[in-house]
């Protein structure tokens, strides 16, 4: 296992800024990077935001949250990964961004530098093969919110070392996160059963079985699920549940993960939840109201 000491996250989204907010808690200096200095700037006031409600719980101090905030460093030019000990790429779940990063990254970071992706369903042999460095190459699967979300999901291509491996779980353990190991097949463990009930849940909206709120209080009270699936689709973003319901499709080529067109129809409109304020909720007033 190798000691890492630099972490490189791409993309400073709910996912990115929550993967760097727990690796600069743990200790490590962090590079996050984005395309937009917007998405930065968005990702870096969200860990003040969501560290600060960890200092009000007194889960840590408030000097060692403004510690863990100085080893964050952002920039819009992936050159700053230049010396990355581990790059986990956390940029939108379309496999062709994927890709283009982990090309452009393998031509800055060195030989040493592992990679790993947080993708929620892409193939990790597929990604790998794109980079120099396969058997350096795994999947990271952090859950939503990171801070709070126990579990890291761990997918090993088909070339992944040993070594990998072992770095990753290692990283792991310093992040206090509980490990499961998933075979690389579309959606891996948790979204293999998860997103496809979040699809059936539109289904039973789209198909007037349910309202947006009865669905939701159904789940949460029959079921005691945290948040209704609804809620929970808006706080995934409905872009990342269509593209895994998409991978699902097309992977595993079987009609019951036919995506929900109600769920085709609200990303179209970038109605794509809570990050952009609008899903199945409106997240404008003080209180989420139904969008339908
Ligand atoms: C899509 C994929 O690829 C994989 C996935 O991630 S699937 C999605 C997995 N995630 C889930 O299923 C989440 C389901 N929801 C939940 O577990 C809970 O609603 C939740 C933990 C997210 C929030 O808990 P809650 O009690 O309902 O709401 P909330 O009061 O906002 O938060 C609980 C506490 O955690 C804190 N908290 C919430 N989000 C936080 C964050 N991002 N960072 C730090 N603290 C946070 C809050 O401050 C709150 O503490 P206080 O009450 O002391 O302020
Ligand atoms: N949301 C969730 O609950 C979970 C998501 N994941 C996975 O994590 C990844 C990120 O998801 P999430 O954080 O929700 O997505 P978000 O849409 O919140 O964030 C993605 C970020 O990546 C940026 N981005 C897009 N292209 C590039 C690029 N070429 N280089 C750098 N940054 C880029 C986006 O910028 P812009 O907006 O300007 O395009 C955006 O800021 C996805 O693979 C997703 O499947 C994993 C677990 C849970």
């Amino acid at each position: 296992m190798t000691n890492l000491q630099t972490i490189g996250v791409i993309g400073a989204g709910q996912m990115g800024n929550g993967i760097a907010h727990v690796s600069a808690l743990a200790g490590y200096d962090v590079v996050m990077t984005d395309i937009s200095e917007d998405a930065l700037k968005h990702g870096m006031d969200a860990i003040e935001k969501n560290m600060a409600r960890q200092v009000s719980r007194e889960q840590f101090s408030v000097d060692e949250m403004k510690a863990a905030m100085g080893r964050i460093k952002t920039s819009t030019s992936i050159k700053a990964h230049e010396n990355d000990d581990l790059v986990v790429e956390a940029a939108t779940e379309k496999r062709e961004v994927k890709e283009q990063i982990f090309r452009s990254i393998c031509e800055i970071v060195p030989s040493r530098t592992y990679l790993a992706t947080n993708t929620s369903s892409i193939s990790i042999t597929r990604l790998a093969s794109t980079t120099d460095r396969p058997e350096k190459f795994i999947g990271m699967h952090f859950m939503n919110p990171v801070p709070l979300m126990k579990l890291m999901e761990v997918i090993r291509g088909l070339a992944t070392s040993q070594a990998t491996y072992e770095t990753a779980i290692g990283f792991a353990n310093r992040l206090e996160k509980t490990t499961t190991n998933a075979e690389d097949y579309p959606a891996f463990i948790v979204n293999r059963i998860l997103v496809p009930m979040i699809n059936e849940a539109v289904y039973t909206l789209y198909e007037g079985v349910g309202t947006v709120e009865s669905i939701d209080t159904a789940m949460r009270l029959g079921a005691n699920h945290p948040m209704g699936p609804l809620t929970l689709a808006d706080f995934i973003g409905l872009d990342t549940c269509l593209s895994i319901m998409q991978v699902l499709h097309d992977g595993l080529a079987d009609t019951k993960y036919r995506p929900c067109p109600l769920l085709v129809k609200y990303v179209e409109a970038g109605w794509v939840g809570r990050k952009v304020g609008k899903g199945f909720y409106d997240y404008s007033g003080d209180v989420p109201v139904p969008t339908r």
